[in-house]
């Protein structure tokens, strides 16, 4: 039984629906250890029927058996087995891969073998020695002159051990010289056992094998043996593995070093809009961290602030106390009744005023709010001295106030008498003012921009109000809850009071604020994020752009590896990888300029305000790699396809 036998194969081409008959019944066998020529005109087929024994073409009638076993054209995966593991292919035009090196062009078939690393390298480089290229393995294909070439496609073609090597034109480009070296290494492979079918023009080359087929008109015209076949060898190949996924990851690098410059314009383009996504969120991370720390340094946070509930007002601005006619203010019963809730601890009126003016010292100066001394103050909040908790005593704002009054000595105002006045309404309506006198006790201390702590005894203010004909009534109170983790649920319980169907209360928690405060950051963040994000989209249509062109400039390549082996998938995920290399240098490009940007802006802040503004956390990185991976991949899916989809035989036609 031959090795290999065509069966009655015939094949057409159709133009429309006109049909071409190429082929019109080939019955031919093969045997291991023949050096085989097909000889015949140009047109005749030839290559055609290469393509059929060597597994390209799968488009034919006719059955083609390897080892007495039909090969199922209708099942690409064996098909690509059998190119694989059998089949070893020169070109007349070399068809080497013009990024990788000579070592690399014979590795990329190894790559589909069971060897291991140092198997593979070391057979490469005796393959390549055989042919007489010792000393070249480093160079690029565009670096060797044409015999060398054809050396490098021989030494590529027998590098998976084939028992078949399907040659096309070997020598059609090569001079008399080359040519005979050629032939005699295509009778030296045939001597090993294999069988060598070449195609050729030319007598002369057919004359070194051992059997001329002339084909002519789609048939067999003759079929002759001019030497005998050489001895067929049992010896063990080389099993085959499908490619497994590093070693077309491999390709893909080597391929994005070789178009490095076009790539790290990518590169770069991509990473700037990741650096952004990066840097604002790391920008409100800072902010909303600065806020709530500057917000819990003020006020404790185990202090809520209960309001009476009214209906048509749903928003929290402070109301000057005694003043309004229209916020209700509690009554005894209700604050009673807030006293009596489960984990409250303490109940105290809150009132505030604004545009306080304060004189000292026959100096004015303008408080722009006024607060009662209560819990909800942060005991951090005292810069020097002492909280006024005695009837009569005040705490004044170093910036804001007590600077004004002494700029280089302010703590000397301790224990000294100012006077306060304010305007404010009576019950009635009519414009009354507010005369105080108190003793400072301590300054406070904020940072002189957000808020000012300026905080008297509840006591005097409650006198002074009354004094005015104002009601002391507080128409807001604090709340002191007895552990913080209580807050949330006593807030709720506290909101959910009610007289008969009426709503009575309402709660506001430094936490409640300082979650307001993140939302309305988170939002900001959010859509400067999706703004930079937009250069994100860009940045997909580049690598989809390039990916297509690579696509379409590699197609030789990519017929070249479906002929050697590899799969469609194989193809897919050479296109992908690329694309996730892409992917992960822009993310770290970004990562490393956003790092860089963070050390930057914190550092140019620092004098403003001790507090790191920007912090990207390891989520806001991992973000964006997924980003950047999300959008490489989709980026790669289209082109990748439409690599994968080629036909390896217009692939391999291809200029
Ligand atoms: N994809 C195709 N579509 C249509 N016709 C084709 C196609 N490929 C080949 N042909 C035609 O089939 C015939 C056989 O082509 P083939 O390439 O097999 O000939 P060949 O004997 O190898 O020729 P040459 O010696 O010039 O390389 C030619 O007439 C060619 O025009």
């Amino acid at each position: 039984m031959a090795f290999l036998e065509l069966k009655n194969i015939h094949k057409s081409y159709f133009l429309g629906s006109q049909e071409f008959p190429v082929l019109k019944g080939i019955d031919l066998d093969f045997d291991l250890g023949d050096f085989v020529s097909i000889l015949g005109e140009s047109g005749g087929g030839k290559s055609t029927l290469m393509n059929i024994i060597g597994g390209l073409d799968r488009n034919f009638d006719g059955e083609v058996l390897v080892d007495g076993k039909k090969l199922d054209h209708k099942q690409e995966k064996a098909l690509d087995k059998y190119r694989r593991e059998t089949i070893g292919y020169i070109y007349q035009s070399y068809n080497l891969i013009a990024h990788l090196s000579v070592l690399d062009n014979v590795l990329v078939s190894l790559d589909m073998t069971t060897l291991s690393k140092k198997e593979r390298e070391q057979r490469a480089k005796d393959l390549l020695t055989k042919v007489g290229l010792d000393g070249q393995m480093k160079k690029y294909p565009n670096q060797l002159s044409g015999g060398q070439k054809q050396r490098v496609a021989i030494a590529r073609a027998l590098a998976s051990d084939p028992k078949v090597i399907i040659a096309d034109e070997p020598t059609g480009a090569l001079d008399a010289q080359n040519t005979k070296e050629v032939l005699a290494l295509l009778n030296e492979i045939a001597s090993e056992g294999r069988l060598v079918i070449t195609v050729t023009h030319s007598q002369a080359v057919a004359d070194a094998g051992t059997r001329i087929v002339r084909l002519a008109d789609g048939q067999i015209e003759s079929d002759d043996r001019i030497k005998p076949a050489y001895e067929k060898q049992d010896k063990e190949m080389i099993p085959s593995r499908a490619l497994p996924r590093r070693a077309s990851i491999k390709t893909a690098f080597k391929h994005f070093r070789h178009n490095l410059g076009t790539n790290s314009l990518i590169i770069l383009g991509t990473s700037i809009g990741l650096f952004a996504v990066i840097l604002f969120s790391g920008l409100g991370n800072g902010i909303s961290g600065y806020m709530s720390s500057q917000i819990t340094k003020l006020a404790n946070p185990q202090v809520m602030s209960v309001s009476r509930y009214v209906k048509s007002d749903d928003d929290d601005s402070a109301t000057a106390f005694g003043s309004s006619t229209d916020t209700p203010a509690f009554t005894t019963a209700q604050l009673n009744q807030i006293k009596k809730q489960k984990h409250v601890s303490k109940v105290e009126a809150s009132y505030t005023a604004a545009n306080v003016n304060v004189s000292y010292n026959n100096q004015n100066v303008k408080m722009r709010s006024l607060s009662n001394w209560n819990d909800s103050f942060s005991k951090d909040s005292i810069k020097a001295g002492h909280a006024p908790t005695k009837d009569g005593e005040i705490l004044l704002d170093q910036s804001a106030v007590a600077e004004k009054f002494n700029k280089n000595n302010y703590k000397d105002l301790i224990g000294k008498q100012v006077t306060l006045s304010y305007q404010t309404q009576n019950a009635q309506g009519a414009a009354v003012t507010v005369n105080i006198t108190a003793t400072v006790s301590g300054i406070g201390h904020s940072d002189g921009k957000a808020a000012q702590i300026n905080a008297i005894n509840t006591q005097t203010l409650q006198k002074a109000l009354q004094a005015a004909g104002v009601s002391a009534d507080p128409t807001e109170i604090d709340v002191k809850v007895d552990d913080l983790n209580n807050v949330e649920e006593t807030a709720k319980a506290i909101d959910k009071i009610k007289d008969g169907s009426t709503r009575l209360y309402k709660t506001s928690t430094i936490q409640s604020l300082i979650s307001q405060i993140q939302t309305y950051v988170n939002l900001a963040t959010s859509i400067l994020s999706t703004i930079a994000g937009i250069s994100l989209i860009v940045s997909a249509l580049m690598i989809i752009v390039t990916m297509f062109m690579s696509v379409a400039a590699r197609t030789k390549e990519i017929g070249i590896l479906r002929a050697l082996g590899e799969s469609k998938r194989d193809i897919r995920w050479l296109f992908i990888s690329e694309s996730l290399i892409t992917g992960l240098l822009s993310a770290t490009l970004a990562t490393i300029i956003a790092y860089l940007a963070q050390a930057g802006i914190n550092g140019l802040l620092k004098g403003t305000a001790d507090y790191a503004f920007v912090q990207i956390t390891s989520g806001n990185i991992i973000n964006a790699f997924v980003i950047a991976l999300i959008i490489s991949l989709l980026a790669a899916l289209l082109p990748a396809r439409r690599a994968a989809k080629l036909n390896p035989i217009d692939a391999l036609a291809a200029e």
